[in-house]
């Protein structure tokens, strides 16, 4: 079997990196189930894991592979046993599940996604506070996020609610579509080509598994509506998490993204209190310090709220340090945190900017 992997996003960054490894394979993560792998080379798909040596090596779980990531396994052939992972090469992006406060370590989702669709339907799911969140992990992510309105045709106030986005969007595209109709489908072809990397994040029901499948062509993964039907479950066999696009591209969607969409819609209910508090406050943008007519102090004061509590809820507030910054900025504060060395650093830059021009 002969498989090009350009297809499946190698790049001269990670060709370049694997040179390093002499005697081993390049290959990219498409599936993990616990411990085992599938990986994806030039001979086809293989089950590997990781050396002894790696897992000893990798003191947390961000260490591990994940789907996505580009990897050095010793073999191409499966008939002598699982390929053995021995390096991850370095992650261009990482989605990561944040860690709720404590140093808990975070779980990686996926790595080396371009671009990360959030998706919120434009009905029943509305929810600018989620959108914050999304973006945040998503920035954090170094993928690029774009803003996905899913269900345009049950929508009545489109431009209130692309008043409400704009507020929140800080630079990132916001598309309005429909897969009832296919209206606004270019806007997500625009981001979709060969070797490109994209996954979906957004809440059950939003209609991430109608987009992908009209992305696909096919009716490949079930959709809430026939999963409903279909209480014997005869549509529930596990899905790949990494599926090629017909016309160039790569999906990325794991159970790990599911898992996201609930950890973080869980985030915005559990501290529906506090923002209410907040919004009492009597400046819009108080920082909960010194400021006159705070309502959250006084919560605090007067016991209504806990002082711990609300310690956990700024903790979970990563996006404060984003507030105010234009796209540029952000930019600039992400690299800045994740890259010390200027070359890379001038190529990111680049690359955005290309992306951006597009
Ligand atoms: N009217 C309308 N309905 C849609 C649209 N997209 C999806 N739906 C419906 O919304 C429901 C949920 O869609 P799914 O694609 O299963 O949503 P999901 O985001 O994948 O949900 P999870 O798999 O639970 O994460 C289904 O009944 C779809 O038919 C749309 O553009 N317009
Ligand atoms: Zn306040």
């Amino acid at each position: 079997m002969n498989i090009n992997l350009k297809n499946y996003g190698l790049n001269e960054r990670f060709e370049q990196e694997a040179t390093l490894y002499n005697g081993l394979f390049i290959a990219r993560v498409t599936e993990q189930h616990r411990d085992l792998y599938k990986v994806v080379s030039e001979y086809g798909e293989i089950d590997a894991s990781v050396s002894g040596k790696f897992a000893y090596h990798a003191n947390d779980q961000t260490n591990f592979p994940a789907v996505g990531d580009w990897v050095m396994i010793d073999r191409l052939d499966g008939s002598t046993g699982n390929a053995i992972i021995h390096h991850i090469l370095r992650r261009k992006s990482v989605l990561a599940r944040q860690s709720a406060g404590t140093e808990n370590a975070g779980q990686v989702i996926a790595a080396n996604i371009d671009t990360i669709f959030i998706c919120m339907s434009l009905n029943a799911d509305f929810n600018i506070r989620r959108i914050e969140r999304y973006l945040t992990i998503a920035w954090d992510s170094m993928a690029t996020p774009v803003i996905v309105l899913t269900k345009s045709d049950l929508c009545i106030d489109l431009p209130q609610k692309l008043n409400d986005i704009a507020s929140v969007s800080m630079g990132a595209e916001v598309i309005t579509c429909s897969s009832e109709n296919g209206n606004g489908f270019d806007g997500i072809n625009a981001y979709i080509g060969q070797g490109k990397t994209i996954a979906f994040v957004g809440s059950s029901g939003v209609g991430k598994s109608t987009l992908i499948n009209r992305l696909m062509g096919q009716d490949l993964l079930a959709t809430r509506a026939i999963r409903e039907d279909d209480a014997k479950g005869r549509h529930t066999t596990t899905h790949r998490q990494l599926l090629l696009l017909p016309n160039g591209g790569i999906v990325i969607d794991t159970p790990g993204m599911r898992e996201l969409q609930i950890y973080t819609g869980n985030l915005s209910k559990t501290f529906e209190d506090i923002e209410e508090i907040a919004a009492r406050c009597k400046f819009g943008d108080c920082s909960h310090g010194a400021e006159p007519g705070c309502a959250i102090r006084e919560a605090i004061e007067n016991g209504t709220l806990s002082e711990k509590r609300f310690e956990s809820y700024q903790k979970l507030q990563r996006e404060v340090s984003y507030a105010g910054l234009n796209a540029r900025q952000l930019e600039n504060e992400k690299l800045n945190r994740m890259f010390g060395g200027k070359g890379e650093m001038k190529q990111l830059k680049k690359h955005i900017k290309d992306k951006n021009n597009r």
